[in-house]
């Protein structure tokens, strides 16, 4: 089933954007983890929807509720359920949707996969809305993984053509992560937001919308972690990444430019560090050789597609007259969808190094 992903940390997601809630099932937690639900809130509210004039209008607390698995601030081990309720849906939007079909989103396909029962309403199951629920399983993957001291930061990478500067690994401290948090465009060059505010500002009056590049970064992962060919660090991750809505593409370390390099300048070349420690001078195979982390920070990029929603006239189909039609699409949508994905694209990294942690420890019995 499409709705289920892990072998360890597995989490099984339901719900429809205008439905009357959506949530998750999430099996694996280890017995007597401390949660603090306050952190979770806080990744809930960066997702959130309504925040800021670059998000959709749609106002949604997303506020949660865990419904078993958790008792006297700990989880139980048992699954931990959780539901958020949707209380700000307008599916009048949605009316014309059922017959003609948004070009780049998943009206037409959908219908044809659930012949015909597809909840057309927000997009239904669609819907990028139903990624809050993989902020919350990725929030507590965090609290986990950062007890190991393990880190994941990421930062909007480029909007269309205007670009921040790439990560370095000392850029990954729990304070830099923290300012990044609290930026509604989380950039490393401060002195991009207004250009990136103006571009966005400018395409919505055209009636359109942007899209982006996000860099991910993991650090504190020891060598050792993945396997090899089918359950490989990099399959896994792609597989989760490739699972968030709008997402085209995704390259590790030096990605598509390592095809412009030479043999000698691709490798990693070796060094113990002052410490003992065994590290690499460049990460162009971004910490991840033989489908195995090298002990190199993991790092990779992800291309977020413009938003399929535009109110710009498009050519469709009508599938009630069976003739070629025109659509402009009404309603409240994302004028860039980037700023929204960085905290869920963490959460999806957060669930499947967890995954991966978790699958080693059973090989370690
Ligand atoms: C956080 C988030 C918000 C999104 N907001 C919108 C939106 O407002 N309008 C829209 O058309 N698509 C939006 N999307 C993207 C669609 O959900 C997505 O394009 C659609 O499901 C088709 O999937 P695909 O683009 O991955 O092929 C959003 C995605 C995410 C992750
Ligand atoms: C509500 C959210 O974003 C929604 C994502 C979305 C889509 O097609 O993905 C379409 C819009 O839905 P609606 O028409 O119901 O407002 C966005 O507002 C959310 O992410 O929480």
């Amino acid at each position: 089933m499409g709705a289920n992903f892990g072998k360890n940390y597995k989490i099984s997601i339901f719900g429809e954007s205008h439905g009357s809630a959506l949530g998750i099932n999430i099996d694996g937690i280890p017995a007597g983890t401390k949660l603090d639900l306050e952190f979770i809130s806080q990744e809930m509210r960066r997702r959130a929807p309504g925040r800021s004039k670059l998000t959709t209008p749609r106002v949604e607390k997303d506020e949660f509720e865990i419904l078993s698995g958790f008792f006297d601030g700990k989880t139980t081990g048992t699954p931990l359920a959780m539901i958020i309720r949707n209380s700000n849906q307008r599916s009048k939007d949605y009316s014309e949707l059922k017959k003609k079909p948004r070009p780049g989103h998943a009206d037409w396909s959908g219908f044809n996969r659930y012949s015909g029962f597809n909840d057309i309403r927000g997009s239904g199951h669609f819907s990028g809305r139903i990624t809050a629920s993989l902020v919350f399983a990725g929030a507590i993957a965090k609290q986990i993984l950062k007890e190991q001291g393990i880190l994941i930061a990421a930062h909007i990478k480029s909007v269309k053509d205007i670009e921040d500067r790439d990560f370095v690994e000392s850029d990954i401290t729990e304070e830099n992560i923290d300012k990044l948090r609290n930026m509604i465009l989380p950039v490393l060059n401060e002195e991009i937001v207004e250009k990136i505010e103006e571009a966005v500002e400018k395409t919505r009056e055209d009636k359109d919308s942007l899209g982006g590049i996000v860099e991910l970064m993991v650090t504190g992962l020891p060598a050792g972690i993945g396997d090899p060919y089918f359950e490989s660090m990099e399959s896994e991750l792609s597989r989760m990444i490739f699972s968030v809505p709008a997402t085209k593409g995704i390259e590790f370390g030096a990605g598509f430019g390592i095809t412009e390099m030479t043999g000698y300048e691709a490798n990693d070349e070796m060094y113990y560090d002052e410490n003992g420690d065994i590290k690499s001078f460049t990460n162009n195979n971004g910490g991840i050789i033989g489908g195995i982390t090298t002990g190199m920070p993991i790092s990779f990029k992800v291309a977020i597609k413009p938003t399929a929603s535009i109110e710009k006239a498009q050519k469709t189909v009508n599938l009630e007259t069976k003739q070629n039609d025109t659509l402009e699409v009404r309603g409240r949508h994302d004028p860039i969808i980037v700023p929204r994905v960085v905290p869920v694209l963490e959460a999806a990294t957060a669930i499947v190094i967890l995954d991966r942690i978790l699958e080693g420890k059973k090989r370690e019995l």
